[in-house]
């Protein structure tokens, strides 16, 4: 069923605040009269992130310097931060590679920040989110990717930790429902960020050809849809058009709160399976050709 989750004066707690979507999200939170805090590694990216938010918004957001690979560190800014209403675990590295190249080094890092790290965030929160009396609906939101519904080329390890938090995010909402604590988990195409910037730089070609099949975005844009998909207390939200057929595609036995969209998956799952069948056998052929374009070189 439908549930509002407000979050004018509520604490929202960003992981990977400082930049990209998270810095996004933080701007949005804090115009609509939010409290927000924010975590990331680095105290100098923080520190710039609280003073553009300062002069956009005049709010003040609280800063915590954190790798979300160390759970004792994590545990402390948690504590230090006071009881939260919004989490969201935004936080994430990629380095696209293919796995024969991929150092195992580089494909742990991904895994532990990524998933690993996830698991520390939402461990430290839970029981302060949960011990709270009439507090009203509170949201736990995790950054994913589309590449956390179809694998990519060049992600193994990228896929794997973002399909890794689907199963985290589908059995945890069935264990804090009875807490009025909501998961949302969100899927952005490719965003214009710095990290993307960063990645861009040392994409295989393939990775960079099969990623174009969907649509790239703003991270304002991304963050919007993320908010309202948090507000609402979606499950899945979904960012672009081409989002909107892979969460029908790959809607599975995930929960639903809204009778339109379990409606739209019913009746449209059978032509998604179609177009997501078509992308696979262009994919497939993109593929085909990079090889053999690079047999002739
Ligand atoms: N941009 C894109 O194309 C897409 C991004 N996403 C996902 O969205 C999320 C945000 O991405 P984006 O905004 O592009 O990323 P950015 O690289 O721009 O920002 C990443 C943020 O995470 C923080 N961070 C990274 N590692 C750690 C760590 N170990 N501990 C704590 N904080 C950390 C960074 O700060 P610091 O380095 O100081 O720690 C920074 O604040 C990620 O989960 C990403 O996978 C999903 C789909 C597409
Ligand atoms: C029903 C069929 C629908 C067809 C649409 C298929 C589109 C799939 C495209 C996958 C794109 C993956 C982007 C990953 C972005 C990301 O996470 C990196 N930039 C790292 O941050």
């Amino acid at each position: 069923r439908p549930v509002n989750i407000p979050i004018k004066n509520r604490h929202v707690f960003i992981t990977g605040g400082s930049s990209g979507i998270g810095l996004a999200l933080a701007h949005q939170a804090a115009s609509q009269g939010a409290r927000v805090s924010l975590l990331a590694r680095s105290l100098s990216k923080l520190e710039e992130a609280k003073q553009s938010i300062r002069l956009s918004s005049g709010v003040d957001v609280s800063i915590f310097a954190a790798d979300v690979r160390d759970y004792y560190a994590v545990q402390k800014a948690i504590n230090d931060a006071g009881p939260i209403d919004v989490l969201v675990v935004n936080q994430g590295v990629f380095v696209p590679q293919e796995l024969e190249k991929q150092g195992l080094e580089e494909v742990k890092f991904m895994i532990d920040v990524n998933l690993m790290g996830s698991f520390n965030v939402i461990k430290a929160v839970l029981p302060l989110m949960k011990e709270r009396k009439d507090r009203g609906p509170t949201s736990i939101a995790l950054m994913s990717s589309q590449a956390g519904q179809v694998g990519v080329y060049g992600y193994t390890a990228y896929s794997a930790s973002k399909f890794g938090l689907r199963g985290l995010a589908e059995a945890l909402q069935q264990e804090v429902i009875a807490d009025n604590i909501h998961v949302t988990l969100i899927f952005p195409p490719d965003t214009d960020t710095p990290g993307f910037e960063q990645e861009s730089k040392v994409r295989p070609e393939l990775t960079t050809i099969l990623a174009g099949s969907s649509g790239s975005m703003k991270a304002d844009k991304v963050a919007k849809k993320a908010l309202d998909g948090i507000k609402s207390g979606s499950f899945i939200v979904p960012c672009n058009f081409e989002g909107q057929m892979l969460a029908i595609a790959t809607a599975g036995l995930s929960p639903q709160r809204s009778f339109l969209m379990a409606f739209f998956e019913v009746a449209f799952i059978g032509i998604c399976r179609l177009v997501a069948l078509f992308f696979q056998w262009n994919w497939y052929g993109s593929i085909e050709q990079w090889h053999a374009k690079k047999k002739e070189k």
